[in-house]
């Protein structure tokens, strides 16, 4: 072992490069991906990282353990030596519940929603691998877990199937679902009844509670006090909680601090807008829980058109397959066409060229005519590649036309666009996360 090594405990030199981290990446990604590691203290020579999944392990390896092997090289570490694997966090002793908790039970929790008909795709992957991992070991992996990502994309879906699997696999469990909303009433009418130690008794006893849309505290102060009281209580004896929220929690105005960075202890994971070939995974496995196999041209047509959601998405397919029933009309590109005409039309006026070119000049806080311009300096040049690769990504126009929306450029520019912003959002964090926010804002 170098001198170095020896006068820096192994612990110690983590700590601080999670802080040279923090000054490197971008908060949500070192949240997400690199919080959740776990050092092996005994590794002598050795650094090793335990990751919770595959999907963190394949991530940190590809963007981030090269930053931490410099690190810990400039420590006097063999760089090779510095390793990541999957393994399991050692979790400290559970505080037994009371024999009240003794008696299990499920509430609120809907039966639709299991992991079982969750279709997975990169937008949900990580959502699903945590709140699967979250069921199977629950209040000692990743607590809070939060989940966040705008309406209709599977939040509530995740939170209920976690639920279900962890009131099936411990019988004795009590697992609670609440709305927000629901949390806020119950505690108003507590409050009007005179039983607010009711009330603080019956959420401190659960094993699990998921709280559904948390946003909806937002400029409720006395709830959010409320809550945050159940909620250090729910931690301190190691119970889960698992949450959802329509943004990234620090983006919601009217939250308390102490509670927003309660909210980031555990871990905090994004759902996206699903990607074409996700749609038509959902659509085929919605029509086929109907007992119904739907053409590749019908799928294509409706996945190609709506982006944003996967509510509207299976609002379209329903709609479909109650009119052709009730119609007796097999179900075509004509017929689909003709039943969805409106729903289409809504979903195609929604995101146009336009709309993302102010979406995105709105963000990099210049002016839609410098996205038009020739000027070609990279601090406009680039948000002028993002919006064309938005452009591509969610609207149906062709490149040419892409081209001539941005001043009347040549097709291969939007292509070169394209590529540079696809191989950016590989190789660089900030990129990627600017490319999430943006996505998001013109889907929801
Ligand atoms: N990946 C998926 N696979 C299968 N069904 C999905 C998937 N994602 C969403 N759904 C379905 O889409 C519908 C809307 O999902 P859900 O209610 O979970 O959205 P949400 O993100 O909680 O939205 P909101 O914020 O509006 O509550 C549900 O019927 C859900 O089952």
């Amino acid at each position: 072992m170098t001198e170095q090594q020896q006068n820096h405990p192994v612990g110690a030199l983590w700590q601080q490069c999670l802080e040279r981290l923090e000054r490197q990446i971008p908060l949500e990604e070192l949240n997400t991906w690199i919080r959740p590691l776990q050092l092996d203290g005994n590794g002598g020579e050795r650094i090793r990282l335990t990751a919770p999944n595959d999907l963190v392990r394949d991530q940190v390896r590809q963007h981030y353990l090269e930053m931490m092997r410099e690190f810990f090289a400039y420590h006097g570490f063999d760089r090779e030596k510095v390793t990541i694997e999957v393994g399991s966090r050692s979790s400290e002793p559970r505080v037994e519940p009371s024999a009240e908790q003794r008696r299990g039970g499920a509430w609120g929790l809907d039966e639709r929603y299991r992991f079982e008909n969750f279709v997975l795709g990169k937008s949900n992957e990580l959502a699903f691998a945590a709140a699967k991992q979250v069921a199977n070991s629950p209040g000692t992996v990743y607590n809070p877990l939060l989940l966040y990502g705008s309406t209709g994309l599977g939040k509530t879906h995740l939170l209920h199937a976690a639920g279900r699997f962890i009131a099936e696999a411990n019988p004795n469990a009590q697992v609670m679902y609440l709305h927000a909303e629901k949390f806020v009433s119950e505690m108003i009418q507590a409050l009007r009844r005179d039983s607010i130690d009711a009330f603080k008794r019956r959420y401190r006893s659960v094993d699990t509670l998921l709280l559904d849309d948390i946003q909806f505290f937002a400029g409720k102060d006395r709830s959010q006090e409320e809550f945050f009281h159940t909620f250090n209580a729910l931690l301190e004896s190691r119970q889960q909680i698992i949450l959802t929220c329509d943004r990234y929690p620090k983006e919601v105005d009217g939250i308390e601090a102490r509670l927003r960075s309660r909210f980031g202890w555990g871990l905090t994971v994004s759902i996206e807008p699903p990607d074409f070939e996700t749609r038509v995974a959902i659509l085929q496995k919605k029509a086929a829980e109907r007992e119904l196999e739907l053409s590749d041209d019908v799928t294509f047509l409706i996945a190609r058109r709506m982006r944003s959601n996967v509510r509207d998405l299976e609002g379209a397919l329903n709609s479909l397959i109650a009119n052709a029933r009730f119609s007796g009309r097999t179900i075509d590109v004509e017929y689909t066409q003709e039943i969805l005409r409106d729903v289409l039309a809504v979903h195609d006026r929604l995101i146009t060229i336009e709309n993302i070119q102010k979406v995105v000049a709105d963000y990099y806080q210049m002016r839609v005519a410098d996205l038009l311009s020739r000027r070609r300096s990279r601090s406009i040049a680039r948000p002028r590649q993002m919006a064309m690769y938005l452009a591509k990504e969610l609207t149906e126009h062709s490149l040419p036309e892409i081209g001539n929306a941005f001043g009347g450029r040549d097709h291969t520019t939007v292509l070169h666009a394209c590529r540079k912003i696809e191989s950016l959002c590989e190789s660089d964090g900030r990129l990627r996360e600017e490319h999430a926010r943006l996505t998001r804002e013109l889907t929801s």
